[in-house]
């Protein structure tokens, strides 16, 4: 059977890259509607409602406008945008996300690939909650930074314009309220919004996700080995999540945005001092692979019953 996929928004950079890791498979046809038709209503609508899944790439509106193109019943959906991760209906894209979760998605009709930052953050939180490691009350602080290509072609053209990059790095997110908190909040099953405290930096891709513990401080006092159990367990077997050993880790004195380069791997890493009973859980990823068009196309596969990396670059 060849699945028809319509990528709507596909000559944008998540959609570029999702095309990427689609083409060569003759197990899918792929359609992209070409530069001068990508935003006629017409041809949307058609494509949309012709295809068995449609890929959004596309800003907010623009993915409420194409879902509300849809009519046919059997089209089923994977939004990459920030519109419906929390929203009735749709089933969050994280397959990682919890036990039995990756069985809802291979059921669902309407999947909201999770957001960069989330994807790192809910990597590290959510097995400690479900552990009962980090309790439900816990205040919770997310910070790190991400390439600029998280803020698409817009944010591509400003460091990579005329005038060179504005900044090497740059915090943001000042007024505490990114779009991210809501799914961040909903899915590690935290009681309070993490503190959230992102940052920019002149590289084209890659990120950093880091959540600082003060585990002496934390009820049972869990020891760096109890975090790192819980992490290694939660993804043991998983091609696409990594947790680096603790002698690994151990070894280590810095870590590099770049480190997982342009793959849809996902790396964590527990560091920490169980003299000073602290710890630093870090979620090395590409914002465009594991953080975008890598979770859609693993989305993809488990809605079509395909194997769950084909086409991931690991
Ligand atoms: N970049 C990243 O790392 C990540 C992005 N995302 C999300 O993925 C989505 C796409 O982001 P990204 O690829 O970075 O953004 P881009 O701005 O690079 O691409 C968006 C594309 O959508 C097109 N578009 C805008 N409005 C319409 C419309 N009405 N009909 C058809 N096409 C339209 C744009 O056209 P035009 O070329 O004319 O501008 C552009 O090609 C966003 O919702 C973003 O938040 C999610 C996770 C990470
Ligand atoms: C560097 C940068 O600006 N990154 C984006 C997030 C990119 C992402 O995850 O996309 P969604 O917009 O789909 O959530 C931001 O923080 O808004």
């Amino acid at each position: 059977m060849t699945h028809k996929i319509f990528i709507d928004g596909g000559v944008g950079t998540t959609g570029l890259e999702i095309v990427e890791r689609l083409a060569g498979r003759p197990e899918l046809s792929v359609v992209t509607l070409d530069k001068d038709r990508r935003k006629d209503a017409d041809a949307r609508r058609d494509a949309l409602n012709a295809a068995d899944i449609v890929i959004l790439c596309l800003p907010d509106d623009a993915a409420r406008e194409a879902v509300a193109l849809i009519g046919n019943e059997s089209t089923r959906v994977i939004d990459a945008s920030t519109a419906h991760r929390v929203a009735d209906g749709w089933t969050y894209g994280f397959p990682e996300l919890e036990p039995g979760h990756r069985q809802k998605l291979a059921q669902a009709r309407f999947v909201a690939n999770p957001g960069c930052w989330p994807t790192g953050f809910l990597a590290l939180v959510r097995p400690l909650v479900l552990a009962g490691l980090l309790p439900v009350d816990w205040p919770v602080t997310v910070s790190g930074a991400s390439g600029y290509s998280g803020g698409g072609k817009s944010m591509i053209a400003e460091f990579e314009g005329p005038d060179g990059a504005p900044t090497a790095f740059r915090p943001y997110g000042l007024g505490l309220s990114h779009k991210h908190g809501p799914e961040m909040l909903r899915y590690s099953g935290l009681q309070h919004p993490p503190l959230f405290a992102p940052a920019v930096a002149n590289a084209y891709r890659g990120m950093i996700v880091e959540v600082p513990l003060q585990l002496c401080a934390m009820p049972g006092a869990p020891r760096i080995a109890d975090i790192h159990a819980a992490l290694a367990d939660a993804y043991a077997g998983s091609a696409i999540v990594q947790v680096a050993p603790l002698e690994e880790s151990g070894a280590m004195t810095q870590l590099r945005l770049e480190h997982v380069g342009a793959t849809d791997r996902l790396a964590l890493f527990v560091f920490g001092n169980e003299g000073t009973g602290q710890a630093r859980l870090v979620a090395a990823l590409d914002n465009l692979g594991k953080g975008a068009a890598g979770a859609a196309v693993q989305n993809l596969n488990i809605l079509a019953g395909l194997p769950e990396t084909a086409g991931l670059r690991l």
